[in-house]
């Protein structure tokens, strides 16, 4: 994606009478992306059109109207909204949607790398709400990467995340199966440097190969370097099968990268899905937990004893003082975040030939997306060896995947030990809460359970918390919890409490949690914030 600033067919004429177009604001593989005004309601808005060569081609076509479908089916505030599908005069296809008056994260690691681990979190928390959204309703990315999350700087509400282009995002109906084939056999869909293990060796993808190109996002946005290194997509694609990542503090010694961050970084980039964090939401749970620690490990021991005195509006996720930039730059760092003129489109055509090889690890429901899509603009680009070459290294992949992470999986830096204690009450503080008290005892009526108006106060209450707005964070997830009482909003609740200074509550929260969720996955966390509280030393 590249862009561009120069004059252009559709600037200053008028699109199916609705909307004027005004600026060319960026160019990629299937067309023109153009700030546009809204003619009606005198509102800019940004108008994506498919390149008109590549009107007659199906795939493209199906996959322009897939993004328009898979992102008219969100409703979040971290996803960008559709406001329009449909054709000009000379035929041309165009998606309407809202300006976003920002930077994509792309530019805004050229520009303002290093960035201070706080605001990472912040960023990367929104990219996952987005995720959570999308993956509740059945759509999975699949090409999430800089390029693709735009971040607007607002007033109040500084790194405001909407992730865009869900041109190639898999959706699954309610029954639990996918819409049609995007692609047709011989195809894997994706940008190589953020592609999941089983995304690159064209198996099955679920919600976890998202959370994977999180993990290379978080990976690229703590150190300013991709994972792997490589000139080509297919060495991309086999690094990502085979190769463990180095880690972060290991690749970029002098960058502040704080312990919890480089496990959750490889423990998202694991090879087997299972050993990543298991939904969007826990990991931006443990996220928090990190931001969260950090925090209280940075402050001097007599504030946090005067914790629960302290004012209802500090702050959430306040940001980390910012590091100069007179550091190194992203674009004076080689092999760093570059153009690779290959990767720039994702969904590309790969010569015929490939469709004749055996996909190496066929799963019964991907055989139509089994090799890899990442050549260039023209299918002939790739060398018959090079095809060949490809299609050898990825069956080698595959089978060196397979042999090697098929067995028991190691268990991860997070999991509970048995013996991990559990707040008792006498270890709570004199005024804390009754930890054997649940919170709600009281059975919520079958009818009470709202579980669609819960997750709109859920969202809001996401919205409140992103903010800074601890008190309306609180009062959304309470009504979202009286609806619908999972242990999510608990944890949720917990960790606004616990940055609104107010321990007490807290810790009761927590303690439903684990009442609800006895192997919750911040039940560490949960323990070592106790021990705080209780005056032990913090590990
Ligand atoms: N709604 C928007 N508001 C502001 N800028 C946008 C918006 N949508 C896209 N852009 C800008 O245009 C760029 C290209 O958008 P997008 O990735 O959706 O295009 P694309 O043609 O699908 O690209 P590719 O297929 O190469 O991934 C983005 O990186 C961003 O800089």
């Amino acid at each position: 994606m590249r862009t561009v600033a120069e004059a252009d067919e559709y600037i200053g004429k008028t699109l199916a009478k609705k909307y004027r177009v005004e600026a060319l604001i960026g160019e990629g593989g299937m067309g023109k992306v153009y700030r546009s005004r809204q003619l009606a309601l005198d509102k800019p808005v940004v108008l994506k059109v498919l390149r008109q060569s590549l009107l007659s081609d199906e795939r493209t076509v199906a996959r322009f109207q897939r993004e328009a479908k898979a992102a008219s089916r969100l409703n979040h505030p971290n996803s960008i909204s559709i406001l329009d599908f449909g054709q000009a005069d000379d035929g041309a296809l165009f998606i309407a949607m809202e300006f976003v008056p920002g930077q994509d994260l792309h530019q805004l690691l050229n520009r303002e790398w290093p960035l201070a681990e706080g605001r990472v979190i912040r960023i990367v928390s929104q990219v996952l709400s987005a995720l959570s959204d999308a993956h509740g309703a059945g759509v999975i990315h699949r090409d999430l990467k800089p390029e693709n999350i735009m971040v607007e700087q607002r007033r109040n509400d500084t790194d405001f995340v909407k992730v865009l282009d869900f041109g190639i995002a898999k959706i699954t109906d309610s029954s639990g199966e996918d819409g049609p084939a995007l692609t047709r056999a011989g195809f894997v869909c994706g940008t190589p440097e953020y592609m999941s293990p089983e995304q690159a060796r064209g198996a099955s993808v679920d919600h976890r190969s998202d959370l994977y190109a999180v993990g290379v996002l978080l990976y690229q946005l703590m150190t300013g370097l991709l994972p792997f290194e490589s000139d080509s997509a297919v060495g991309f694609a086999t690094k990502h099968l085979t190769e463990e990542p180095p880690p972060p503090s290991k690749r970029r010694p002098d960058a502040r990268i704080s312990v919890g961050m480089e496990r959750l970084i490889l423990r998202a980039l694991s090879k087997d899905p299972d050993d990543r964090p298991a939904n969007a939401e826990a990991f931006k749970a443990e996220l928090h937990a990190l931001e969260h620690r950090e925090r209280r490990r940075s402050e001097p021991a007599p504030r946090r004893a005067a914790a629960s005195a302290a004012p209802m509006s500090s702050p959430v996720l306040a940001p980390l003082p910012r590091r100069g930039t007179g550091g190194s730059h992203l674009a004076t760092q080689p092999g760093t975040v570059r153009d690779w003129d290959s990767a720039e489109a994702t969904v590309r055509a790969v010569p015929e030939i490939i469709q004749t090889t055996p996909n190496p690890m066929p799963s019964s429901d991907h055989l139509e997306e089994s090799a890899v899509s990442m050549g260039q603009d023209n299918p002939g680009g790739l060398g018959f060896f090079k095809i060949l070459t490809l299609t050898l290294v990825l069956a080698a992949g595959a089978l060196a995947y397979y042999f090697f992470f098929s067995g028991n999986s190691a268990s991860t830096p997070y999991s509970i030990p048995e013996n991990a204690p559990v707040p008792r009450k006498e270890d709570a503080r004199t005024q804390g809460p009754d930890f054997s008290t649940p919170l709600h005892s009281q059975e919520i009526p079958a009818q009470a359970l709202n579980v669609a108006k819960s997750r709109e106060h859920e969202m809001e209450g996401d919205q409140q918390y992103q903010r800074g707005r601890l008190d309306l964070a609180a009062t959304h997830y309470k009504n979202a919890f009286q609806l619908n009482p999972k242990p999510e909003l608990s944890l949720k609740l917990g960790e606004v409490y616990w940055q609104h200074e107010l321990p007490g509550e807290a810790l009761a929260w927590w303690s439903r949690h684990l009442r609800d969720a006895p192997s919750s996955v911040a039940r560490a966390y949960i323990v070592e914030q106790r021990k705080s509280v209780a005056g032990a030393p913090v590990p």
